[in-house]
């Protein structure tokens, strides 16, 4: 069975991104290269990236008007990113132009409410204090929308999978129990994730801060 983990290569150096790729590649299913490689590398970078043979999630959270974003994943088209990220909060017309522009074998997959975030931080944005509610109003938005899914923490997944059956859900803020969390406030265990009805993880430093990278990999695998 292909694993779920999605390993996120945070970091600007193509040849560590590389260097770590090539060690859990047996314990993963795809990489996640997000906008500290993206920025560093470019589109050549994720092209070397994509050499390696993993699927490649392109997490750039677009956000921006529908004509620029839908510009911008067309000019991404030609690297064919397995799963690529927009920001729910874009809006339905952005969300629409998004999809429609992305390559067909490419999942649109809609951020509703990053995992680095609260209550207190919803309420300092003018949004009511409620990461659930949040979470499902922009599950739906995605959902009408015609996107493929959402990412979510682990928190609301159970929920989210529930309401969109059929929906590919992304979810981040995974930490091995008793693992630091570091920026991360709405955390779960991988295990708590899948069985909540994640269909991938993304997992980051506890595999890529870890002093045996491939060992870290194995460990969660094997919690799965
Ligand atoms: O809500 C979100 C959306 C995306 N991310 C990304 O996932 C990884 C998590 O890395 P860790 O080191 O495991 O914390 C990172 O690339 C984020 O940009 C997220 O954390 N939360």
């Amino acid at each position: 069975m292909t694993s779920p983990i999605y390993v996120a290569l945070d970091t600007p150096e193509l040849e560590r991104a590389k260097a770590i790729a090539q060690r859990v590649r047996n314990h993963v299913g795809g990489i996640k290269l997000g906008l500290e490689f993206f920025m560093a590398n470019g589109s050549h970078g994720v092209q070397e990236m994509a050499a390696i043979g993993l699927p490649v999630f392109l997490d750039l959270k677009l956000h921006d008007i529908p004509n620029t974003v839908a510009k911008a994943i067309q000019a991404l088209r030609p690297l064919e990113p397995a799963i690529l990220t927009v920001h729910a909060a874009g809006g339905r017309a952005m969300l629409e132009d998004a999809k429609a522009a992305a390559p067909a074998g490419t999942r649109v997959v809609a951020v509703t409410m990053l995992t680095s975030l609260d209550d207190r931080d919803l309420s300092s944005i003018g949004v009511a204090p409620d990461p659930h509610a949040q979470v499902m109003r922009l599950a739906d938005l995605a959902r009408a929308s015609g996107v493929d899914g959402i990412v979510c923490s682990g928190e609301e997944i159970a929920a989210v999978r529930a309401a969109w059956p059929e929906g590919f859900f992304v979810v981040p803020g995974v930490r091995p129990a008793s693992g630091p969390a570091g920026d991360q406030k709405r955390v779960v265990t991988p295990r708590a994730a899948l069985d909540g009805g994640a269909s991938i993880l993304v997992i980051g430093r506890p595999i890529t801060q870890a002093e045996d990278p491939d060992q870290a990999a194995r460990n969660i695998a094997a919690t799965l």
